[in-house]
């Protein structure tokens, strides 16, 4: 799979079956549309394409209303291409771009720069400054201009709602993983960079592998049951998100004790799920009593994941 920064190679993308949108998540919705896309255009036999915004366009319009990402643009990529997509455009959105009237869109971005075979998008599209293109004025263009244009149904949760990036970022942001999951089709999932602690947590008995640069939305403070994939299989992980309350600390941290596994991990790009929360991070009267608590939250993890 192709992932470009802006329009970078016109040959893996020219003349496909397109869809536009931020598909942050790669939700149950997004997958659906990447693979009727993938689909379409092996039909065809084009490029199928997904054009997203890196960064999301309110980072520039509205910083302080800007949701944290569920996905940074690699695991979108990632869960696109196991959709079938062939080519993922991540525009480097800038001040032009969101400048253009949705006509001028169509023309520079859907005929002239990706030349479009067909277009496929969900209900709730728009386009263009402001977002004054609906799916009417895409409708008007596409025949206008011998597009192909398909839209697609929503695709609902079991509550018959339509399954949105917004209310996964509402049950993570409660500590609902389940729900979050549901809705993705998968756990939700973080990445990050393992780096050094403070050299505790072996002496604890609990080593913890110390995730730094994580740039996605992040579950509230507590423990959580989870599996990570090493290279020599998966393993069930303890996760601490918060600070280090019972030795005074303030940082915010996310710790990954591995069961069943010893070995060096610094260094080592680990992705860990969440499954679902186990409770809130809370002060212990020392060592003994945190040491006690880990261990049941550990039995607990093994119901959980194992
Ligand atoms: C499963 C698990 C649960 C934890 N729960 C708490 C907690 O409730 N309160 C707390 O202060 N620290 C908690 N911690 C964090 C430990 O304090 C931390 O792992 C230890 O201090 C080691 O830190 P280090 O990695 O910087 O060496 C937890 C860690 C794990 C793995
Ligand atoms: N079961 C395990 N789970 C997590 N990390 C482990 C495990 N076994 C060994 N390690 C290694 O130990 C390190 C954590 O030890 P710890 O004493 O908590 O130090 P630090 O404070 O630097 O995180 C991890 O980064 C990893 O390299």
């Amino acid at each position: 799979m192709d992932l470009q920064s802006g329009f970078e190679r016109p040959d893996a993308y020219r003349g496909g079956v397109v869809s536009i949108g931020n598909f942050d998540g790669v939700h149950r919705g997004h997958q659906v549309m990447a693979r009727t896309v993938a689909l379409r255009a092996r039909e065809l036999g084009v490029p199928s394409v997904i054009m997203t915004f890196d960064p999301h366009p309110t980072v520039l319009l509205a910083p302080d209303r800007t949701p944290p990402q569920l996905t940074t643009i690699h695991k979108r990529a990632e869960l696109l291409d196991r959709c079938g997509i062939d080519c993922v455009i991540a525009y480097p959105t800038d001040r032009n771009l969101l400048q253009l009237e949705p006509e001028e869109f169509f023309q520079l971005i859907i005929r002239d720069e990706l030349e479009a075979r067909a277009l496929i998008e969900g209900p709730n599209f728009h386009f263009g400054h402001r977002r004054a293109g609906t799916i009417d004025t895409l409708r008007t263009l596409c025949s206008q201009h011998n597009m192909r244009l398909q839209i697609l149904d929503p695709v609902a949760d079991d509550t018959g709602w339509m399954v949105s990036s917004t209310d996964i970022r509402k049950a993570i942001a409660e500590g609902r993983l389940p729900d979050a999951a549901d809705l993705l089709g998968r756990p939700y999932s973080v990445s990050g960079v393992v780096g050094s602690g403070a050299q505790r947590g072996r002496h604890l008995g609990f080593p913890t592998a110390n995730l730094e640069n994580i740039t996605v939305m992040l579950p509230p403070d507590g423990v959580y049951a989870g599996r990570v994939e090493l290279a020599d299989g998966p393993r069930l992980a303890a996760t601490h998100i918060g600070p280090n309350v019972t030795f005074g600390e303030l940082a915010k941290k996310v710790e990954v004790h591995l069961l069943d596994f010893a070995g060096d991990l610094y260094g080592k790009v680990l992705e860990v799920t969440f499954l679902e929360r186990v409770r809130g991070t809370q002060k212990f009267d020392g060592v003994d009593a945190l040491r006690r608590q880990m261990e049941l939250d550990i039995a607990r993890v093994r119901e959980i994941a194992g």
